[in-house]
């Protein structure tokens, strides 16, 4: 199969609305339009976005700022209904946040500073009703897994900015949740520390093969880390193309297929027309 048939845009399955999704679909975005009250405007982050997310896809929201990323993210997790449309989680309309839907963020401050690393990952477990001792063994493994075995009995101000995110991917994971939802996770992290903890997710998906979707303005981050990428256009965002990489390593960014997919997408959010084709 030559590159560009393997980097191809399935535009198809981009304007598929999604009551023609496979019946397993494990999340359901169906002509989602978000809208933002303020006590002078109406502001439209999303219109009528469709798509779906199967389980285990690392799907990645992309898109300049302003698209309304994060407010999809939001609404998936719960916190925000939309004005048309809806969001099902295994065929269940969404309606507040659950357990069910993990979210990290891009901020350091996430963590509880009067907890332990162990204490932070521990707290949401045992306040779902999970017994203590089973939430604290299910910490100290999910701590072991994004290698911070060492620091189980630390408090957040002693880590790192990269440590303290992944304190904050553990308690997520720890929670087994349906869907791990992550807003710009490594935004504000040095370049070195960012493509670190990039492949340390890679591999801990290549563990747990757990459902992602993952918000990012990179498109380098997106082809990175993405097996399916949406790509939105400028605000208010509406599905522009969805861009499948499952044929090709998109995690090798060496690789040519990786240029050329990073190249397409520049095209199509920078209308170049000599690399959108
Ligand atoms: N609390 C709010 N009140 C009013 N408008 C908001 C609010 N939050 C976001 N918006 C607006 O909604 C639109 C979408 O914002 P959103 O943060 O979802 O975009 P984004 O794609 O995630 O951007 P970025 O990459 O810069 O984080 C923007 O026009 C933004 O100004």
């Amino acid at each position: 199969m030559s590159s560009q048939e393997t980097n191809r845009l399935d535009r198809r399955t981009a304007s598929r609305p999604a009551q023609d999704a496979e019946p397993s679909a494990l999340l359901n975005i169906n002509g989602v339009t978000l809208q933002y009250k303020t006590p002078d405007h109406l502001v439209t982050a999303t219109y009528r976005v469709s798509f779906n997310i199967e389980t285990g896809d690392r799907f990645v929201l992309l898109g300049p700022s302003g698209c309304g990323k994060s407010t999809l993210l939001k609404s998936i997790a719960g916190f925000m209904p939309p004005v048309e449309g809806d969001i099902a989680l295994k065929g269940r309309k969404v309606k507040r946040p659950g357990p069910d839907r993990a979210m990290v963020f891009q901020e350091f401050d996430q963590l509880l500073p009067w907890k332990t690393v162990r204490e932070n990952v521990a707290f949401p477990l045992k306040i779902n009703g999970i017994p203590n001792d089973e939430a604290d063994r299910r910490a100290a493994e999910m701590i072991q897994k994004v290698n911070l075995a060492k620091f189980l009995d630390v408090f957040p101000h002693m880590l790192s900015g990269g440590m303290k995110q992944r304190v904050a991917i553990a308690r997520a994971m720890a929670m087994r949740p349906d869907v791990l939802l992550m807003d710009e996770p490594y935004a504000a992290l040095d370049a070195l520390t960012r493509r670190k903890m990039q492949d340390e997710l890679l591999t801990l998906w290549e563990e747990l093969r757990f459902t992602l979707v993952f918000v990012t303005h990179s498109i380098e981050e997106a082809v990175l880390l993405g097996t399916r990428i949406l790509v939105l256009s400028p605000h208010p965002g509406q599905v522009r193309a969805e861009i499948n990489t499952h044929q090709f390593h998109s995690s090798n960014a060496d690789s040519p297929e990786f240029a050329a997919t990073c190249a397409r997408i520049r095209g199509m959010l920078f209308g170049d027309a000599a690399t959108a084709h």
